[in-house]
């Protein structure tokens, strides 16, 4: 298909130079027209092919054609312009569509997005892609086309549906004084730099946007529809609802005027429509200034949006990073608030329980303030009662005070009932080692008298009496139970003595000692005075205990408290001229007492000092007489009364056969001084005048027990062995002499002015 356009016939050549200057000619309308802006490929494939040089050969060159039908050819003698050619219509300029499209869809959409990288390129982009936008349906169009002819594809832009510019920059212009009011109207956030900035933001948008609309209204008017210059020979026909409202008048009319055709040869109206069309173009230029201002005015809008946005984007991070905190101290809140809350719902339970315990303990309270209430009338009451009772307690005291002086009388008298001397008999039992011995015949005809029988063939019997006799399984418990009267004496103000006579072995020592299992008379008599004291307190008596430890050995005194080693004079002396039977030892220790542990160990003392040593009989004999003296010194205060006892306890040296001691010496003392005793008692028991008290220190310190004031108990002990029975007849002998002997009648120790007579 030839798209060649054949060449008008009317169309010829000037006969001669036109009056311009030179050899110039004056551009084509479409030339002038189309030279700066239709340079674009649409316009280039739309154009027809040049008809000159078709004979030249087979291959066009198409820049040759280009240049055939630039301005420059006009001058080319052979040029023939087609008819049609000064009929295009002027096509709006696309740099303006860009620029209002651009700026519509810039504040349509890209104002308020944040600006990547380079600025300059993005803007680029934009109008880049803003003009492709534009021209997608007429590119495809077009190249759809142009391999058909240039014809069919001008006709072909009669398809091109623009969207009307009009419409379409109204509502973008609308959106961009939407957007910019939007912008303008958001408070502002944070620092006031952000306001204050707003308002000349504000001012430059709503300059941009009304240039902008004032640019799209003015391209209101519609592109040169490309089929309406491609008619060839028809003229250009405005569309009425597409024309430019803003050109005015003058426009209108030199739209005409170009419109216009005009002869070729009409050199005059062709200058004159190129005047207007050059007078339109400054106009156009003018415009394109202004929108060039708009633009630049939106460059800085879009900048300063774009610093704001930056601003607002760092204010955001802030608040997001804030709203995160926020958030997170709200987690941590509400961690503690449930925290407290559980708490706080255990602490309401604990005290739901308190406040039901408080209610139980009130009630409780209460109770208790009643019971109190009544305790205190009761103890009212009591108090009265009490002093009553407190008034019968000491009338009580009174009497018993009394009945315990008329217990005393009667105790006393009971005592010396029984006699002032007597005389208890004991037999002890053969130890394990003794089972080889031979024992004499005992017989225990009631609790006082006994029956000895000799086991050496002769069969010899005598019989014995006195106030008491205790068999070999006699207890030291029921000795000390017939003791304990006197010891009760001794308590009450008398003098008591206790002592045990008899053949060495023959159980002296373990009657008034005893042994750690079994103790004897002494130490049982410490008990009872201590326990006694105790119990006369009650009765308003306090005493004093004093105790003294002497030993006679060989006729000497020593003191067995005395752990000096030195020796020192003891002598017995006479304590009133008056009374001499009262006697006392100068220079000996007595020690005051105020526990029974400290007795016991006091006689502990005095039993390692006293002098022992191996006999016959004895493998632990005594050999020296032991005189353990208690004095109790009672005081009532009420009474003023004072009431002195004391509990003389002898130990004496066993008697001994000169035949069987090995020290001669130590046994002649001892027995003498038995056998001074012995005398004393026959003596009182013949009632001599002359009592040979001093004949040996044992009868001398025992002078007042068995000659005076003092109730006194003898023990004689006897062995059962047969190879004793010598001995055991004389101790059973002598002591019947001491049970018949009738001591005088006791009397109780007075205190006068505090001091003891004795
Ligand atoms: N009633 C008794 N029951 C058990 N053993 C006893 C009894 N009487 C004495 N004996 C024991 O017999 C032995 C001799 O007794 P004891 O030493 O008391 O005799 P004594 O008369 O004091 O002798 P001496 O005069 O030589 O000192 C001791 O071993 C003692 O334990």
């Amino acid at each position: 298909m030839d798209s060649r356009i054949p060449k008008p016939s009317f169309l010829k050549k000037p006969a001669g130079p036109l009056s311009l200057p030179g050899n110039a000619r004056l551009p084509l309308t479409r030339d002038l027209v189309n030279l700066p802006s239709a340079n674009s490929t649409m316009f280039v494939k739309m154009r027809a092919p040049s008809p000159d040089n078709r004979s030249v050969g087979s291959v066009v060159n198409r820049a040759k054609l280009r240049r055939s039908r630039s301005a420059m050819d006009l001058n080319r003698p052979d040029f023939h312009r087609p008819k049609y050619a000064s009929t295009l219509a002027p096509v709006a300029s696309r740099a303006g569509n860009i620029n209002a499209t651009t700026v519509a869809m810039m504040a349509s959409s890209d104002l308020v997005k944040p600006v990547q990288a380079n600025s300059n390129g993005t803007r680029m982009h934009h109008l880049r892609r803003s003009r492709s936008a534009c021209d997608i349906a007429m590119t495809s169009n077009v190249s759809s086309s142009t391999n058909s002819s240039s014809l069919s594809g001008m006709s072909s832009l009669a398809g091109y549906k623009r969207q009307p510019p009009s419409t379409f920059a109204n509502s973008r212009a609308a959106v961009v004084q939407a957007k910019v009011s939007k912008m303008t109207t958001i408070p502002p956030r944070g620092a006031g730099v952000t306001g204050t900035l707003s308002k000349p933001l504000a001012h430059r948008a709503a300059i941009a946007a009304s240039s902008v609309t004032t640019a799209t209204a003015k391209k209101a008017a519609p592109p040169v529809k490309s089929t309406v210059g491609l008619k060839a020979g028809s003229s250009a026909k405005p569309n009425g609802t597409d024309a430019p409202k803003t050109s005015g008048a003058g426009a209108k009319t030199a739209a005409k005027t170009m419109n216009k055709r005009i002869p070729p040869y009409d050199y005059k109206a062709r200058f004159a429509n190129l005047t207007e069309k050059h007078k339109a173009l400054v106009e156009k230029h003018e415009k394109l200034q202004e929108e060039h201002a708009s633009r630049e005015a939106l460059q800085e809008l879009y900048d300063e949006c774009s610093r704001q946005l930056g601003l607002l984007k760092t204010e955001h991070a802030q608040l997001k990073a804030e709203l995160e905190t926020i958030r997170h101290n709200n987690d941590e809140l509400n961690q503690a608030n449930k925290q407290l809350t559980d708490s706080l719902d255990r602490t309401e339970a604990e005290l739901h329980k308190l406040r039901e315990k408080y209610t139980v303990t009130d009630q409780e309270n209460a109770n208790l303030r009643m019971q109190l209430k009544e305790l205190e009338e009761r103890a009212a009451f009591l108090e009265e009662e009490n002093v009553t009772l407190q008034d019968a307690n000491q009338r009580n005291t009174e009497l018993l005070f009394q009945a315990n002086i008329d217990r005393k009388d009667l105790h006393n008298m009971v005592m010396d009932l029984r006699g002032n001397i007597r005389v208890f008999c004991r037999v002890r039992p053969p130890l394990t080692s003794e089972a080889h011995r031979v024992e004499c015949g005992w017989k225990y005809l009631d609790e006082q008298s006994i029956e000895l029988i000799a086991m050496d063939g002769t069969n010899k019997r005598m019989d014995f009496s006195f106030d008491h006799v205790f068999h070999p399984r006699t207890t030291q418990q029921d000795i000390f139970d017939n003791v304990s009267p006197l010891i009760q004496s001794a308590l009450d103000g008398y003098n008591v003595c206790i002592f045990a006579y008899g053949q060495t072995g023959s159980g002296k020592t373990y009657t008034m000692d005893g042994v750690q299992e079994s103790l004897g008379v002494i130490p049982r008599t410490v008990d009872l005075i201590f326990n006694a004291v105790n119990d006369y307190r009650r009765f308003g008596w306090e005493y004093e205990i004093r105790v003294t430890f002497l030993e006679i050995y060989n006729e000497i005194l020593y003191d067995l408290l005395d752990t000096s080693g030195t020796t020192k004079d003891l002598e017995i002396r006479m304590a009133n001229a008056k009374n001499k039977t009262e006697v006392y030892v100068s220079n000996i220790i007595e020690e005051t007492v105020d526990t029974t542990a400290r007795l016991h160990q006091l006689m502990n003392i005095a039993k390692m000092n006293r002098a022992t040593a191996a006999t016959a009989g004895n493998e632990r004999s005594s050999r020296s007489h032991a005189v353990t003296k208690i004095t109790l010194i009672g005081t009532h205060k009420e009474k003023c009364e004072t009431c002195i006892g004391s509990v003389n306890l002898v130990d004496l040296a066993g008697s001994e056969s000169p035949k069987t001691s090995t020290r001669m010496d130590e046994t002649k003392n001892i027995n003498r001084s038995l056998s001074e005793l012995s005398n004393v008692i026959l003596a009182l028991v013949q009632r001599n005048e002359h009592i040979p008290y001093r004949n040996s220190k044992l009868t001398h310190l025992l002078m007042p027990s068995l000659g005076g004031n003092s109730k006194t108990l003898m023990f004689v002990n006897v062995a059962p062995f047969q190879d004793c029975f010598t001995e055991t007849v004389k101790s059973l002998r002598f002591a019947s002499q001491v049970n018949s002997c009738k001591l005088q009648k006791v009397k109780k120790n007075k205190v006068l002015n505090g001091s003891a007579v004795m």
